[in-house]
Parts: structure tokens; C-alpha cells; sequence
């Protein structure tokens, strides 16, 4: 375990690597998504660190849980970010609905359409941070963790459509520890994750492991076959989400004289 020196030292320096990325890319600040749950306190912790001014949070409710949009004010204004709120439950309703009819038109069974609606959330909300990292010229800051990153366990194109990714090598354990050391409550630090994509989901519900077990499978710790099984069949399944497409190569074109 990490003393709290050594935490402080930490968040020091991914602060300053955030300076550093965003000042290389030459852009002006960062852009980050606030749901109420802990990845993304974190995250808007270290960005409103790195950036005060040129931090901007986004707060974007679709159908989603009233108290959570709260909590994610709350958090925001705790790190004095300056925050938008993009209530995004009209434009999904309208996409889903247009698809699901334009699908049923062609005589199409939707077989996953739970999934399906629930990854246009984090779509949605994937390009709405875009839209303000361009009107600003700002970068769009990403809060995957470590169990979440090694399972695949995020929205291709989706919350996995950012720019950089400071906390993606932290263990949840370790998450939860920044949060205190960033001033955040328990009740936030300790927070049940949730995707919060459909009513009732959790995370570790739908990998069917804790994420004590990842965090303990990643630190190279003992865990059953069962659960170093699940998480590594997680791992090979999610393997398109951490690479580019995969590109069919033509043969090379000869410049023509
Ligand atoms: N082998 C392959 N090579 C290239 N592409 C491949 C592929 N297999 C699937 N694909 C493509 O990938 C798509 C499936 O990937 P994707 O669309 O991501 O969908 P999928 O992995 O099925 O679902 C995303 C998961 O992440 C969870 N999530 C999402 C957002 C936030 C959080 C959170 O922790 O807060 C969690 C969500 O609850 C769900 O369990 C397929 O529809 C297909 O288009
Ligand atoms: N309602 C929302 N408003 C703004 N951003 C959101 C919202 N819901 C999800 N996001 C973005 O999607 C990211 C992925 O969600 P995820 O649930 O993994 O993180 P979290 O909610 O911060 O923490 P936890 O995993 O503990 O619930 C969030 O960190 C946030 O950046
Ligand atoms: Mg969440």
C-alpha cells in the first residue's frame, strides 16, 4: 500500500503529465465527462488541478438516475470546474427510436437491443465532449481504470473515445485511495460502480467478478482458476477495443512516372 506521501507524489506527477500531453498536442485544456461515480471525480480532480480555467466538466444525464446528476454537480463545483450540463434523453430516445424502427421495417429481430441502447449513451455522450474539445480546442480526457481497461469493460468508441487516459493503469482499490487524497468523501470514494447505462446494472454484476478479484489478478496476487479464467477470457474478447481496426493491405501503389 501507498503512504500518503507517496499518493500525493503520484497525483503531482499525472498532473503534470496531463500539462504536458496537452501542451505537446497544442491545445489549451481538457475536457472531461462527470457522472457522479468515482472515475470521473478522480479524473475532474486531476484535471481541475492541472488546468483551473481550461477545465471544462460535462454533466450529461440520459434517463438517467436524478441523484447521480446531482452528485456529479456537487463534485464539480467541490473542485471548482466550470460545468455544462448536456441533458442528452431526447436525442436517444429519437436515435434509438429511429432505428428500432428502421430495423423493424426491414424485417430485422433486434437480438441485443439492451446493449444497443445503453452503448449510444456513452456514444451520445463520446461525441458531445468532442464538440466541446473542438469549439475550444481542448483535449478529451478519459477515465478508464485499470480492471476496466484490461477487461474491455467500457464502450468501444463510446467512453473509450478519448484523448488521454490518466488513471488507466490504477487498480479500483487504488482509485477509491486517490479519491480521498483528492478531498472527495467516502460516500463518493466508496460508491457502487455502476455503467449506469440500464435501471438496476452494476459492474461487477455483469462481469460476474468483484473487482477486488481483477485488481488482486492484476498485482500478479492468487485468485481462483475460475475467476483467472473469466477475466482472461474478458481480456482475449475485448482485444479489438485496445488496437486500431484492423486494415485490409492492398498492395503498395508504384508511383507512375
Ligand atoms: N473481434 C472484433 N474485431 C473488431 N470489432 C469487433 C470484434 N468483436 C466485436 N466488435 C465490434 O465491437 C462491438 C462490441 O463492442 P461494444 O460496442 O463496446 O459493446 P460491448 O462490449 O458488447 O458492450 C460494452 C460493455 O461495456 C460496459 N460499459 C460501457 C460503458 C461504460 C461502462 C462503465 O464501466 O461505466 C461499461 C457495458 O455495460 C457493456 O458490458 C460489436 O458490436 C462490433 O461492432
Ligand atoms: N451522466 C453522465 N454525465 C457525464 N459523464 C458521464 C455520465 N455517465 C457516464 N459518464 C462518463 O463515462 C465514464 C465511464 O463511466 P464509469 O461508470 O466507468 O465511471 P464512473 O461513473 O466515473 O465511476 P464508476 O465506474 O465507479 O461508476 C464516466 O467516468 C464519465 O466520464
Ligand atoms: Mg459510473
Amino acid at each position: 500500500m501507498w503512504t500518503d506521501n507517496e499518493l500525493s507524489a503520484r497525483i503531482d506527477q499525472t498532473v503534470e503529465w496531463l500539462q504536458k500531453k496537452v501542451t505537446e498536442a497544442k491545445a489549451k485544456g481538457v475536457v472531461v465527462g462527470i457522472s457522479g461515480g468515482v472515475d470521473s471525480a478522480v479524473v475532474a480532480g486531476l484535471c481541475s488541478r492541472a488546468f483551473s480555467e481550461n477545465c471544462i466538466g460535462v454533466v450529461m444525464p440520459s434517463h438517467s438516475n436524478p441523484d447521480d446528476t446531482e452528485d456529479a454537480l456537487w463534485i464539480a463545483e467541490g473542485f471548482e470546474i466550470r460545468t455544462i450540463e448536456v441533458n442528452l434523453s431526447g436525442a436517444h430516445t429519437q436515435v434509438m427510436g429511429q432505428v428500432k424502427k428502421g430495423l423493424e421495417s426491414i424485417s430485422c429481430n433486434l437480438v441485443a437491443e439492451k446493449m444497443s441502447q445503453g452503448n449510444l449513451k456513452a456514444r451520445l455522450r463520446m461525441s458531445t465532449l468532442y464538440a466541446v474539445a473542438n469549439a475550444m480546442n481542448y483535449m478529451v480526457v478519459g477515465t478508464d481504470n485499470a480492471p476496466e481497461s484490461y477487461t474491455g469493460y467500457f464502450t468501444k468508441y463510446g467512453d473509450g473515445g478519448v484523448d488521454l487516459l490518466p488513471i488507466s493503469s490504477l487498480t479500483k482499490t487504488e482509485v477509491r485511495a486517490w479519491a480521498r487524497m483528492l478531498g472527495l468523501p467516502m460516500r463518493i470514494a466508496t460508491r457502487v460502480p455502476t455503467a449506469g447505462l440500464w435501471p438496476g446494472q452494476t459492474d461487477e454484476s455483469e462481469l460476474g467478478i468483484t473487482y477486488d478479484q481483477i485488481d488482486r489478478y492484476l498485482l500478479g496476487e492468487e485468485v481462483s482458476p475460475e475467476v483467472q479464467e473469466r477475466i482472461e477470457s474478458l481480456h482475449r474478447q475485448s482485444e479489438h477495443k485496445r488496437n486500431m481496426p484492423p486494415s485490409l493491405e492492398l498492395p503498395k501503389l508504384k508511383r507512375l512516372d
